[in-house]
Parts: structure tokens; C-alpha cells; sequence
């Protein structure tokens, strides 16, 4: 019922011991603010716009696989876990969190992401759960295993103008029609200076209410950013889904913002970076959500620092499809991968540099039920030890300048340097 390196070694790697599982709502009598809530918990998920705060406190049960696995692995575990408990129709629901890396083949270069795995699947001990004014809970029995402190803080990885350099081949590539668009990340390793975990997530909050701040901690490292970019999330069998790509900064002034809106708007170069995610989501999305609907044209997303076109979609689960084989089936979009999927993704490991680990890989929590909710793990950094590693990428196209790209990655990693380190 655990991790292979955690509490019961007889179980196989990745493996969950087929141990009847049980869950019962508890009543929460808020004692503990939000600050004790993020510090001691395995899980956090909030929605400040929506009212919504998830915190998985202790473990009931965690598996995790190598490196060399991906999201259909943990797929397969929540599935097993999910057909075990035992859940009372009228009781508050579990929730199991599951989070894998962005590519399982890639090249592993940063030994911070070895604690974390390819992919892992947490069952909190308890999970709290606030919507709006009404706070519930519910436990599960489980291994409850002791808290792991082992961690590494996050190594040195490619110096910025390998990744300008990356940025150029990459234009030459689509433009010797190798693929069609990749996207090409970059990190950047910040002190903590005393920083905190909790300090990091009340600000992430403030900064950004209208996307998924979230955290996963394994051994002593912790996992965290504010998520823009919903993947999938099922509700009573609908589906929602999103195609998020293509940028501008916001404007210092309400004119010059409306401006760059224009211009997004505008931009046949960024039109047709988003128009691939749309293609691949339905393409990709199609077999199991009929019913598909979207909007002809994109609106804009606007966050603090940045503004986003944007595509909701969505459609009903196909009978026998669950809202991990969408997640599965969707990861990765051309909004973090590229497309072709493959060409795009042989490109990312030839010229990228670094160790994604987790980050642009699908992090979110199903139930028992078959609602869930996953996001794609962007805008985030991995805190080990007194360091943080930030990272951020962009969409590369035909038309795409190096240094325009160059620069949007840079101002997403000042952004989130600017909620971390002030
Ligand atoms: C890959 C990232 O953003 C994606 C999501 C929205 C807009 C994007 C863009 O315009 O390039 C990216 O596709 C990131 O923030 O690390």
C-alpha cells in the first residue's frame, strides 16, 4: 500500500498491496489558519476565484514509479486505488491526487527530481476541503507513513544562452519543416533566503487568485506554482478542457494593455500557435468526449503579468472513458510539447538542456465518483534545501523571433521570482 522506498518494502515497486481501503467524513472545526494547513500539508489545491482549498494532511497512501514511467502508470494506480475504497454515497468524497513528469524518456540531469519520481499517487490521511464558507473533511485509513525529510536541493542546469541558442535551432528546424512547433523551456535556480513553503503559497494566492496554486511534496522537496492552464476536469460527466498558447505581456497603463490585447488578438503567428493546441485537443480528446464545443475564436486570458489567447472546450465522457484517460491522452499538448508530438518532443531532449522533472507534466486529484480536476504543471518551481528552481518556456513557431521568445521566457521567470524571493 506505499511507495517502494517508503514503509512496506514486500511491495513491488509501484505497486499498491491489495489491502481493503476505507474512508470516513470527519468534522473540521477550523483550530488551524491556512498557514499551518499549507505548512503540514503532503497536498495543497486552491482556487482562490472559486472559494476552493484542498489540503492533504498526512499520507494514507503514496505509490510512485521510476523515472522511465509516465502518466499512464499512475493512471493505473488511481484506478486500482479508486476500485478499492470503500466510500459511503452520502459521505464527504476522497480525493486522490496523482502528478507525473513531463516526459518519462527524457534525459534525467538533475538529481533534485530523482525523490519525486516519473509519476506518484497520494491518498492524504486527511483531507480538508473548503468551498466557500463551508469547510469538510474526511479520513482514510492507511499506512500512514512517517515523514520523509530526505532532499536535494535543485542542481545547476543549462546557462541562459544555451537556450537562446536552442531557441534558434528550433526556427531553423521548422523552417527546414522538421515539425511544426516545439516548445523550449529554461530555469533559473533563486536563494530561498528563509523563505517558506507556506510563504510561498500565500503569495502565489494573492498574486495570481485566478489560477490552481498547488503543491506535492515528496522526501523534503515540495513542488509548487500557480497553474494558468487547466488539462482536464470532469464533473458529473461533463468535460472541460482548454487550448492556452500564445503571449504578450500586460500593459503598464489600461491603453497599452488593450493594445498588446490587440495585438495578440491579431498576430497570425500567435493565432496559429494556439490553433495547433485546439486541432490536437480535439483530435486527441475525441474518442473519449463527445459532443465537443468551443468558441470559433479565442478570448484572452489575463493574468498579473501576462495575457494569454484561450479556447475553452468541452463535451461529455464517452461510457467506460474516465477522466484520467483524457489527462493521458492529452499530456503532452502542443501548449508545453509541441507538434508533431514526437518530433517536437526528440527536439525538446536534443536541445533543451534541462531537466524538466515534473514540470509541464499533468498534476490533479480524481474521485471516487469520476470528477477530477488536472492542470498542467506550469508557472512553477521545485524548493529543496535553501534554493528554488523556477521555469518557464514558450511556444516556437516558423515566424517565431529567438529573442521575442527569449524574452517571454525570462518574464515569466521574473514573475515568479518576484512572488518567491521579495
Ligand atoms: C510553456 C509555458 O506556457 C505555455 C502556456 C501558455 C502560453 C504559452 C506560449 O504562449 O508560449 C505556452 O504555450 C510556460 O509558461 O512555461
Amino acid at each position: 500500500m506505499s511507495a517502494p522506498s517508503t514503509t512496506r518494502p514486500a511491495a513491488p515497486p509501484g505497486r499498491i498491496m491489495a489491502t481493503p481501503l476505507s474512508s470516513a467524513t470527519v468534522a473540521w472545526y477550523r483550530a488551524r489558519g491556512d498557514r499551518w494547513l499549507r505548512e503540514h500539508a503532503a497536498v495543497t489545491w486552491e482556487r482562490p476565484s472559486r472559494g476552493l482549498q484542498i489540503f492533504g494532511i498526512g499520507v494514507a497512501v503514496r505509490a510512485a514509479g521510476p523515472r522511465g514511467e509516465g502518466f499512464a502508470a499512475a493512471r493505473d494506480a488511481v484506478t486500482d486505488l479508486l476500485r478499492r475504497l470503500d466510500v459511503d454515497a452520502s459521505a464527504v468524497r476522497p480525493l486522490i491526487f496523482a502528478g507525473a513528469s513531463f516526459d518519462p524518456g527524457a534525459p534525467r540531469r538533475d538529481p533534485a527530481w530523482e525523490v519525486f519520481g516519473g509519476w506518484q499517487v497520494l491518498l492524504p490521511a486527511i483531507t480538508i476541503i473548503r468551498e466557500g464558507e463551508r469547510w469538510s473533511g474526511v479520513a482514510c485509513a492507511g499506512d500512514f507513513p512517517a515523514p520523509e525529510d530526505e532532499s536535494a536541493a535543485p542542481g545547476d542546469t543549462a546557462p541562459h544562452d544555451s537556450l537562446a541558442n536552442a531557441i534558434a535551432e528550433a526556427v531553423r528546424e521548422i523552417r527546414e519543416g522538421r515539425y511544426e512547433k516545439v516548445v523550449l523551456a529554461g530555469s533559473r535556480l533563486v536563494p530561498l533566503d528563509g523563505v517558506t513553503v507556506p510563504d510561498v503559497l500565500a503569495r502565489l494566492v494573492a498574486a495570481f487568485p485566478t489560477c490552481c496554486v498547488f503543491s506535492f511534496r515528496a522526501g523534503g522537496s515540495t513542488w509548487l506554482g500557480a497553474s494558468p492552464e487547466p488539462l482536464a476536469a470532469a464533473a458529473a460527466g461533463r468535460v472541460e478542457l482548454v487550448s492556452l498558447a500564445g503571449s504578450r505581456r500586460r500593459g503598464a497603463s489600461p491603453d497599452l494593455d488593450r493594445q498588446l490585447e490587440a495585438e495578440l488578438l491579431g498576430s497570425s503567428k500567435e493565432r496559429w500557435e494556439h490553433r495547433l493546441v485546439v486541432e490536437a485537443i480535439l483530435r486527441e480528446a475525441g474518442e473519449l468526449v463527445g459532443g465537443l464545443q468551443f468558441p470559433s475564436e479565442p478570448s484572452v486570458m489575463k493574468l498579473a503579468n501576462i495575457q494569454h489567447l484561450y479556447t475553452p472546450i468541452s463535451g461529455r465522457l464517452e461510457p467506460g472513458a474516465s477522466l484520467l484517460d483524457v489527462v493521458e491522452r492529452l499530456h503532452p499538448t502542443p501548449a508545453v510539447g509541441g507538434w508533431p508530438r514526437p518530433a517536437a518532443l526528440d527536439a525538446i531532449r536534443r536541445l533543451e538542456q534541462m531537466d524538466r522533472g515534473w514540470y509541464a507534466g499533468p498534476i490533479g486529484w480524481a474521485d471516487p465518483a469520476g470528477d477530477g480536476e488536472f492542470v498542467v504543471g506550469l508557472r512553477t518551481a521545485l524548493l529543496g534545501g535553501a534554493a528554488a528552481r523556477l521555469y518557464a518556456g514558450a511556444g516556437i513557431v516558423a515566424d517565431s523571433t529567438p529573442a521575442a521568445e527569449l524574452d517571454e521566457i525570462e518574464s515569466k521567470l521574473d514573475a515568479l521570482r518576484g512572488v518567491i524571493t521579495r
